[in-house]
Protein backbone atom coordinates (compact mmCIF):
# COMPACT_ATOMS: atom_id res chain seq x y z
CA UNK A 1 0.00 0.00 0.00
CA UNK A 2 2.81 2.14 -0.82
CA UNK A 3 0.58 4.46 -2.77
CA UNK A 4 -1.65 5.90 -0.36
CA UNK A 5 -0.73 9.55 0.16
CA UNK A 6 1.20 10.33 3.39
CA UNK A 7 1.33 13.60 5.41
CA UNK A 8 4.62 14.84 6.34
CA UNK A 9 4.56 17.56 9.22
CA UNK A 10 7.58 19.94 9.80
CA UNK A 11 6.79 21.69 13.04
CA UNK A 12 9.10 24.08 15.23
CA UNK A 13 9.61 27.64 17.26
CA UNK A 14 9.73 30.58 14.85
CA UNK A 15 13.21 30.63 12.88
CA UNK A 16 14.04 26.89 14.13
CA UNK A 17 14.28 26.71 9.80
CA UNK A 18 11.46 24.43 8.98
CA UNK A 19 10.26 26.60 5.82
CA UNK A 20 14.07 26.57 4.75
CA UNK A 21 14.02 22.16 5.52
CA UNK A 22 10.70 21.94 3.51
CA UNK A 23 11.53 24.47 0.64
CA UNK A 24 14.87 22.35 -0.15
CA UNK A 25 12.28 18.85 0.21
CA UNK A 26 10.15 20.23 -2.39
CA UNK A 27 12.64 20.52 -4.89
CA UNK A 28 13.26 17.05 -4.95
CA UNK A 29 10.69 15.73 -7.48
CA UNK A 30 11.49 12.41 -6.20
CA UNK A 31 9.85 12.75 -3.37
CA UNK A 32 6.31 13.67 -4.91
CA UNK A 33 5.91 16.52 -2.44
CA UNK A 34 2.90 18.90 -2.43
CA UNK A 35 3.60 21.78 0.40
CA UNK A 36 -0.33 22.24 2.17
CA UNK A 37 -0.87 26.18 1.90
CA UNK A 38 -2.39 27.37 5.00
CA UNK A 39 -4.57 29.63 5.29
CA UNK A 40 -3.40 32.73 7.45
CA UNK A 41 -4.90 36.03 9.13
CA UNK A 42 -1.82 38.08 8.52
CA UNK A 43 -1.05 39.91 5.86
CA UNK A 44 1.75 39.07 3.59
CA UNK A 45 5.11 39.42 4.14
CA UNK A 46 7.07 41.27 0.92
CA UNK A 47 7.78 38.34 -1.53
CA UNK A 48 4.78 36.33 0.37
CA UNK A 49 2.09 35.78 -2.61
CA UNK A 50 -0.98 34.71 -2.15
CA UNK A 51 -2.13 31.38 -2.73
CA UNK A 52 1.71 29.96 -2.90
CA UNK A 53 2.80 30.32 0.52
CA UNK A 54 -0.47 31.13 2.30
CA UNK A 55 -4.08 32.10 1.73
CA UNK A 56 -4.08 35.61 3.18
CA UNK A 57 -7.51 35.68 4.26
CA UNK A 58 -7.95 38.58 6.54
CA UNK A 59 -9.37 38.57 10.49
CA UNK A 60 -12.94 38.37 9.47
CA UNK A 61 -13.09 35.93 6.71
CA UNK A 62 -10.54 33.68 8.43
CA UNK A 63 -13.47 33.79 11.93
CA UNK A 64 -15.94 33.39 9.10
CA UNK A 65 -14.56 29.96 7.54
CA UNK A 66 -13.67 28.43 11.50
CA UNK A 67 -17.61 29.15 12.26
CA UNK A 68 -18.24 27.40 8.74
CA UNK A 69 -15.94 24.30 9.88
CA UNK A 70 -14.23 24.54 6.94
CA UNK A 71 -10.34 23.47 8.66
CA UNK A 72 -9.04 20.46 9.29
CA UNK A 73 -7.20 22.43 12.35
CA UNK A 74 -6.48 25.97 13.22
CA UNK A 75 -4.73 27.84 15.61
CA UNK A 76 -4.18 31.07 17.01
CA UNK A 77 -0.36 30.90 17.01
CA UNK A 78 -0.06 34.20 18.20
CA UNK A 79 -2.24 36.90 19.44
CA UNK A 80 -4.61 37.66 17.12
CA UNK A 81 -2.73 36.00 14.59
CA UNK A 82 -4.48 32.42 12.83
CA UNK A 83 -3.46 29.99 11.02
CA UNK A 84 -5.20 26.66 9.65
CA UNK A 85 -5.25 23.90 7.71
CA UNK A 86 -8.17 23.98 4.83
CA UNK A 87 -9.95 20.57 4.37
CA UNK A 88 -10.37 21.81 0.35
CA UNK A 89 -6.38 21.75 0.61
CA UNK A 90 -5.37 18.57 1.70
CA UNK A 91 -8.58 17.23 -0.57
CA UNK A 92 -6.94 18.99 -3.68
CA UNK A 93 -3.37 17.40 -2.73
CA UNK A 94 -4.98 13.94 -2.03
CA UNK A 95 -6.73 13.96 -5.26
CA UNK A 96 -3.46 14.80 -7.20
CA UNK A 97 -1.95 11.57 -5.58
CA UNK A 98 0.53 13.97 -3.60
CA UNK A 99 2.08 13.25 -0.20
CA UNK A 100 1.35 16.26 1.99
CA UNK A 101 4.03 18.39 3.28
CA UNK A 102 3.05 20.66 6.06
CA UNK A 103 4.89 23.84 7.86
CA UNK A 104 3.01 24.25 11.24
CA UNK A 105 3.10 25.21 14.56
CA UNK A 106 3.44 22.65 17.32
CA UNK A 107 -0.25 22.42 18.81
CA UNK A 108 -1.57 21.68 14.93
CA UNK A 109 1.31 19.43 13.64
CA UNK A 110 0.42 17.01 16.75
CA UNK A 111 -3.17 17.78 15.90
CA UNK A 112 -2.81 16.09 12.29
CA UNK A 113 -0.79 12.93 13.79
CA UNK A 114 -3.66 12.36 15.99
CA UNK A 115 -6.07 12.76 13.33
CA UNK A 116 -4.11 10.76 10.82
CA UNK A 117 -1.95 8.45 12.91
CA UNK A 118 -1.02 5.54 10.12
CA UNK A 119 -0.25 8.17 7.39
CA UNK A 120 1.51 11.15 9.37
CA UNK A 121 4.90 11.61 10.36
CA UNK A 122 5.78 14.65 12.57
CA UNK A 123 9.21 15.89 12.24
CA UNK A 124 10.14 18.54 15.24
CA UNK A 125 13.06 20.98 13.99
CA UNK A 126 15.38 21.98 17.00
CA UNK A 127 17.33 24.83 16.53
CA UNK A 128 20.98 24.85 18.47
CA UNK A 129 19.37 26.91 21.33
CA UNK A 130 16.67 30.01 21.87
CA UNK A 131 19.40 32.35 21.66
CA UNK A 132 20.15 31.28 17.83
CA UNK A 133 16.19 31.63 17.20
CA UNK A 134 16.93 34.87 18.11
CA UNK A 135 19.66 35.74 16.08
CA UNK A 136 17.99 33.91 12.82
CA UNK A 137 14.96 35.85 13.11
CA UNK A 138 16.85 39.00 13.09
CA UNK A 139 18.82 38.55 10.40
CA UNK A 140 15.46 37.27 8.57
CA UNK A 141 14.45 40.79 8.76
CA UNK A 142 10.46 39.76 8.18
CA UNK A 143 9.53 40.68 11.83
CA UNK A 144 9.21 43.64 13.65
CA UNK A 145 11.25 43.80 17.33
CA UNK A 146 7.98 43.40 19.10
CA UNK A 147 7.10 40.43 16.92
CA UNK A 148 10.33 38.50 17.16
CA UNK A 149 9.70 39.05 21.06
CA UNK A 150 6.33 37.54 20.88
CA UNK A 151 7.66 34.20 18.90
CA UNK A 152 10.84 34.02 20.90
CA UNK A 153 8.66 33.91 24.09
CA UNK A 154 6.76 31.31 22.77
CA UNK A 155 9.19 29.04 21.89
CA UNK A 156 10.63 27.49 25.67
CA UNK A 157 6.63 26.11 25.47
CA UNK A 158 7.17 24.66 22.29
CA UNK A 159 10.58 22.88 22.58
CA UNK A 160 9.20 21.00 25.57
CA UNK A 161 6.62 19.25 23.09
CA UNK A 162 9.93 18.03 20.92
CA UNK A 163 9.27 14.53 22.91
CA UNK A 164 5.86 14.08 21.42
CA UNK A 165 7.17 14.29 17.52
CA UNK A 166 8.56 10.92 15.76
CA UNK A 167 11.20 12.46 14.74
CA UNK A 168 13.57 15.42 16.04
CA UNK A 169 16.01 17.14 13.21
CA UNK A 170 18.39 19.27 14.63
CA UNK A 171 19.23 21.88 12.62
CA UNK A 172 22.63 23.67 13.72
CA UNK A 173 24.40 23.08 10.79
CA UNK A 174 21.79 23.71 7.45
CA UNK A 175 23.27 20.81 4.86
CA UNK A 176 23.16 18.27 7.79
CA UNK A 177 19.84 19.16 8.91
CA UNK A 178 19.06 18.78 4.74
CA UNK A 179 20.26 15.53 4.44
CA UNK A 180 18.79 14.20 7.30
CA UNK A 181 15.45 15.45 6.48
CA UNK A 182 15.89 14.28 3.32
CA UNK A 183 16.86 10.68 4.36
CA UNK A 184 13.64 10.48 6.80
CA UNK A 185 10.77 11.84 4.73
CA UNK A 186 12.42 9.06 1.79
CA UNK A 187 12.44 6.20 4.17
CA UNK A 188 8.90 7.21 5.60
CA UNK A 189 7.31 7.64 2.24
CA UNK A 190 8.79 4.20 0.81
CA UNK A 191 7.34 2.48 3.87
CA UNK A 192 4.36 0.37 3.78
CA UNK A 193 1.30 2.30 5.34
CA UNK A 194 0.14 0.26 8.91
CA UNK A 195 -2.12 -3.10 7.62
CA UNK A 196 -4.84 -1.36 9.58
CA UNK A 197 -5.31 2.27 8.08
CA UNK A 198 -8.50 2.67 6.46
CA UNK A 199 -8.57 3.58 2.58
N1 LIG B 1 -1.60 25.25 13.34
C1 LIG B 1 -1.13 25.81 12.23
N2 LIG B 1 -0.02 26.56 12.26
C2 LIG B 1 0.43 27.08 11.11
C3 LIG B 1 -0.23 26.88 9.89
N3 LIG B 1 0.45 27.54 8.92
C4 LIG B 1 1.50 28.11 9.51
N4 LIG B 1 1.50 27.85 10.83
C5 LIG B 1 2.50 28.27 11.83
O1 LIG B 1 2.32 29.60 12.22
C6 LIG B 1 3.57 30.10 12.70
C7 LIG B 1 3.86 31.46 12.09
O2 LIG B 1 4.11 31.30 10.72
P1 LIG B 1 4.74 32.49 9.89
O3 LIG B 1 3.94 33.73 10.12
O4 LIG B 1 4.90 32.06 8.47
O5 LIG B 1 6.13 32.74 10.58
P2 LIG B 1 7.52 31.96 10.69
O6 LIG B 1 7.28 30.60 11.28
O7 LIG B 1 8.30 32.85 11.59
O8 LIG B 1 8.09 31.87 9.32
C8 LIG B 1 4.60 29.03 12.37
O9 LIG B 1 4.83 28.25 13.53
C9 LIG B 1 3.92 28.26 11.30
O10 LIG B 1 4.44 26.96 11.21
C10 LIG B 1 -1.41 26.07 9.89
O11 LIG B 1 -2.05 25.81 8.88
N5 LIG B 1 -1.82 25.58 11.08
N1 LIG C 1 21.11 26.01 9.99
C1 LIG C 1 20.96 27.31 9.83
N2 LIG C 1 21.95 28.16 10.15
C2 LIG C 1 21.79 29.50 10.01
N3 LIG C 1 20.69 30.10 9.54
C3 LIG C 1 19.66 29.31 9.21
C4 LIG C 1 19.74 27.89 9.33
N4 LIG C 1 18.55 27.38 8.92
C5 LIG C 1 17.78 28.42 8.56
N5 LIG C 1 18.43 29.59 8.72
C6 LIG C 1 17.94 30.97 8.47
O1 LIG C 1 17.19 31.33 9.63
C7 LIG C 1 16.03 32.09 9.27
C8 LIG C 1 14.79 31.35 9.81
O2 LIG C 1 14.57 30.17 9.02
P1 LIG C 1 13.12 29.79 8.50
O3 LIG C 1 13.29 28.60 7.61
O4 LIG C 1 12.44 30.99 7.95
O5 LIG C 1 12.47 29.35 9.89
P2 LIG C 1 10.97 29.02 10.33
O6 LIG C 1 10.20 28.69 9.08
O7 LIG C 1 11.10 27.85 11.24
O8 LIG C 1 10.47 30.26 11.01
C9 LIG C 1 16.03 32.22 7.76
O9 LIG C 1 16.54 33.49 7.42
C10 LIG C 1 16.97 31.09 7.29
O10 LIG C 1 17.62 31.42 6.10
Amino acid sequence: MNNVPKLIVFSAPSGAGKTTLVRHLLKQEELNLAFSISAASREAREGEIDGVHYYFLGIKEFKQRIRDEKFLEFEEVYKDQFYGTLKTEVERLWAQGKNVIFDIDVVGGLRLKKKFPDRTIAIFVKPPSINELQIRLKKRKTESQEKIAMRVAKASTEMATAPQFDVIIENDDLDQAKNKAYRVVQDYINAPVASHEEE
